[in-house]
């Protein structure tokens, strides 16, 4: 198991306001597919949001549209208050790619993946100044990533890519940090390092919005979260409101694997409380009793599960 600590930044005060907004967004793929219809949602700064659906069900097209990789076929996205292309071109966003994405061949080492995060930052020669050097070292000890500065990525683990993909949109300093599917094959350690960074990201007022199949984490470090469902939104706002056994029903349909324990299954006496586990592939999210939202209690048993599988 890797054991990363993640180092802590000095916290600024968290900023409210307009951190991404999308308003109606379409997107059609060249094949004629309608990958996205009418979406809108906006989040707030200082957030972290969950972005969760089927597998199609359009998250990572969300991501490519919010960066200006796939054109949208109707509405529009507004980045800290800016029209898209505008916040684009100031860096103000960053993309930490589904592992999928990358092209793990491509002999490049781990620093100059970190600087990749810098170019935005430089001039059309790509000579790195003291300061983008600087941001590179902070990113990778940031991520515990420092002794791997000279690795070729392809080398590395699983949970080791991610971090420098985290570190690379940290050298970018990016005010809105898209995640596609950080937990993704990594084990619990690195997860919840993962966590405690962004928890420390949203301290510093960025907004981060994270696809992820991780339902049971959901609750444990996300503010608000996006559902996806038939290519469009089925709701969105706070955890507490919209990430409820109903709506994950619904989102998840057949797909989803729901067990609920109780009478003699879960007690030895007369306590008549259930447990619901509701998973999609990963980390289940769990509720106890029969209407309740969350509770704090499912994670560590969801660790556990995780961890020894
Ligand atoms: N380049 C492309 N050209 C055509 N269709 C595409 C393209 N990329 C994705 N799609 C289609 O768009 C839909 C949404 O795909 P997307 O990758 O956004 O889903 P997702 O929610 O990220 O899925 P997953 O959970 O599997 O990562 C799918 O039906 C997919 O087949």
């Amino acid at each position: 198991m890797n054991q990363v600590v993640l180092k802590k930044a000095p916290k600024e005060a968290g900023t409210s306001g307009a951190g991404l907004a999308v308003d109606s967004v379409t997107v059609s793929y060249r094949n004629g597919l309608t990958a996205l219809t009418n979406v809108n949602f906006s989040i707030p700064r200082g957030t972290i949001t969950a972005l969760v659906g089927v597998n199609g069900s359009g998250k990572s097209t969300l991501f490519k549209a919010i960066m200006g990789f796939v054109p949208l076929a109707g509405g529009s996205v507004s980045i800290m208050s800016l029209p898209a292309r505008q916040a684009l071109t100031k860096n103000l966003v960053a993309y930490v790619p589904q592992a999928e994405e990358v092209d793990w061949n491509f002999p490049i080492l781990v620093e100059d993946v970190v600087m990749m995060g810098r170019y935005g930052h430089m001039n059309f020669l790509r000579i790195p100044s003291s300061n983008d050097r600087r941001k590179v070292d902070e990113a990778l000890e940031r991520v515990g990533m420092s002794a791997y500065r000279k690795r070729q990525i392809g080398e590395l683990s699983g949970g080791q890519k991610k971090r420098v993909f985290l570190a690379r949109a940290l050298a970018q300093e990016g005010q809105v940090i898209l995640l596609d599917e950080p937990f993704t094959g990594v084990d619990v350690t690195t997860e919840e390092a993962i966590i405690a960074l962004l928890r420390d990201l949203r301290d510093e007022g960025r907004v981060m919005l994270v696809s992820t199949h991780n339902l049971g984490s959901v609750p444990e470090f996300c503010d608000r979260a996006v559902l996806l469902l038939n290519r469009t939104v089925l709701a969105s706002g706070t955890t507490h409101d919209v990430f409820t056994r109903d709506n994950l029903e619904q989102t998840f349909g057949g797909v989803l694997r729901h067990f609920v324990l109780g009478g003699s299954a879960l007690h030895d006496d007369e306590d008549a409380r259930s447990v619901t586990v509701l998973t999609d592939d990963e980390r289940p999210f769990v509720l106890y009793g029969d209407k309740a939202h969350s509770t704090s209690g499912p994670t560590s048993a969801a660790s556990e599960e995780k961890g020894g599988s």
